[in-house]
């Protein structure tokens, strides 16, 4: 399988040098060449399939024999041999109507290490195989930090450097990353918000050279590996709802900020995953539900929310939607990209949206109505919700039609997010693994939001 890039001035590359290259070198963003085609046979029998074993079979589509099947089975196992629950990715049913998919049952309380332990040991495999320095560079608004942090911790070959906005992740987000004391792991707390870390990181990626010299790799979702390896509990989900007699498409709810979780979702319909309705949940920081309304695509006014790792207004995975909604016509979404910059947004003709509304609704949630959410889902259903995972909730009930089923994806452990929930009453008890952080002390090195600032640290570190 080749990967090319949205803007057309890359490829096509292999997926070893297309998750090394992380954000293309022309300023786009790797997709597949070619996406796979899944006959109604193959999902007839992966539905037979445990997590792993479904992860190796989706894998193994992405890389062809880039790497031998057995070392890729190695890397699977013990990539989800970490998670707690032996289903690794179980579906919760709430109600006829809706199914919690709980993505949080990995070593850091949320979905992003259903991709990120994956792709720590696929770094870890690259730098042994091939003798190749990695030296990571990302950026989280909380939860893809700790959980890339911990995927790549005390490896040989691999160092690791983390923008985080200072004070604007939970407490137990911070304590994750800031607690850890391997000497290959740098936290840099920016002034500024999780837009900025994400801007910072992007303008080191794109000059190409400082990248190539510094041998910069990407954990963020603008690496095509996190995307792939996020497809697969689509596949886990709507199988297991089939099992149990549902029959026909299944609808996914998906708190969303990068727009990488949905875009997902999205790559799986594409390849044949029977689908209904993509439900795009964000909370006030709603530039996603905005263009799925009106077809316009423009960073709004920045606010803090109870779900702080969706505060986010420039989503970096857009580009790719975009390059599918134009046909894969790379030319267009180059220009389109070069008038985004300087105009500050993008308006897409009624024809487009059309058909950006046949795939896609979306709700904006309030952080009244997430909070509410989250305390009717818990007293009719005894379950507790997250904030991020409570606007996918709220968008669910918004959208599911009499008689279909949605799928709500659970995007972190509500430990995670204890000051919002603490709000309207509920006391939670930590697991131990969240508690033991308290007494620990942290590392964290506070910097400005200018890129040389983070150069400085990183020509330091590397
Ligand atoms: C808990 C949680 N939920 C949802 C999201 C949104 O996911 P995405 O950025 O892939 O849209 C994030 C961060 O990305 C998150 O950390
Ligand atoms: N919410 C994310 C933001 C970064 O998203 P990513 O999926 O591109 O890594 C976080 O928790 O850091």
């Amino acid at each position: 399988m080749d990967y090319i890039s949205t803007r057309g001035q890359v490829g096509a590359i292999g997926f070893v040098d297309a998750v090394l290259m992380g954000l293309a070198d022309d300023g786009g963003l790797l997709v597949p060449q070619h996406l796979p085609q899944l006959s109604s046979d193959t999902l007839a029998q992966w539905q037979k399939l445990s997590y792993p074993e479904l992860a190796l079979e989706v894998f193994s589509l992405f890389i062809g024999g880039e790497i031998p099947r057995e070392d890729l089975k190695k890397l699977v196992d013990d990539s989800y041999g970490t998670f707690r629950h032996s289903e690794v990715t179980p579906v919760r049913r709430v109600s006829d109507s809706l199914h919690i998919l709980e993505l949080f049952h990995g070593p850091t309380f949320a979905f992003k290490d259903v991709a990120l332990q994956f792709l720590g040991n696929l770094y870890s495999y690259i730098s042994r195989k091939t003798n190749s320095i990695i030296h990571i560079l990302g950026a989280t608004s909380g939860d893809t930090g700790a959980s890339a942090i911990e995927g790549v911790r005390g490896k040989e070959g691999i160092r690791i450097c983390i923008l985080h906005p200072s004070g604007k992740v939970s407490k137990v987000q911070e304590l994750q990353m800031t607690t850890v004391d391997d000497a290959n792991v740098l936290n840099l707390a920016v002034e500024g918000n999780f837009d900025d870390c994400q801007r910072i990181i992007k303008e080191l990626f794109a000059d190409v050279k400082f990248k190539q010299e510094y041998h910069l790799r990407a954990i963020n979702s603008i690496n095509i590996a996190r995307i792939l390896a996020q497809t697969v509990y689509y596949f886990y989900a709507a199988f297991r709802l089939a099992k149990q007699g549902h029959a026909g498409p299944v609808n996914f709810s998906v708190p969303t900020g990068n727009f990488g979780d949905i875009f997902a979702g999205y790559l799986a319909k594409r390849m044949g995953l029977p689908i209904g309705k993509l439900i795009l949940a964000t909370n006030e920081n709603n530039i996603l539900e905005r263009f799925v309304t009106e077809g316009v695509y423009e960073p709004g006014e920045f606010h803090m929310t109870y779900s702080p790792s969706m505060d986010i207004q420039v989503a970096s995975n857009f580009e790719r939607y975009l390059y599918y909604l134009y046909g894969e016509d790379a030319a267009t979404i180059s220009a389109m990209m070069a008038s985004y910059k300087t105009e500050g947004k993008i308006v897409i003709p009624a024809e487009k949206l059309t058909e950006v509304q046949k795939d896609f609704v979306a709700h904006g949630v309030q952080n009244d109505e997430c909070l509410a959410t989250i305390g009717n889902c818990h007293d009719e259903h005894g379950y507790l919700l997250d904030p991020h995972t409570a606007c996918g909730v709220a968008a669910a009930e918004k959208f599911t039609a009499q008689g279909e089923a949605t799928v709500s994806l659970s995007t972190a452990h509500p430990a995670k997010f204890n000051e919002a929930i603490e709000l309207i009453g509920i006391e939670q008890t930590f697991p131990p693994q969240i508690e033991a952080l308290f007494d620990k002390p942290q590392r964290q090195t506070l910097v400005g939001g200018s890129n040389d600032e983070v150069k400085a640290e990183l020509l330091k570190f590397f």
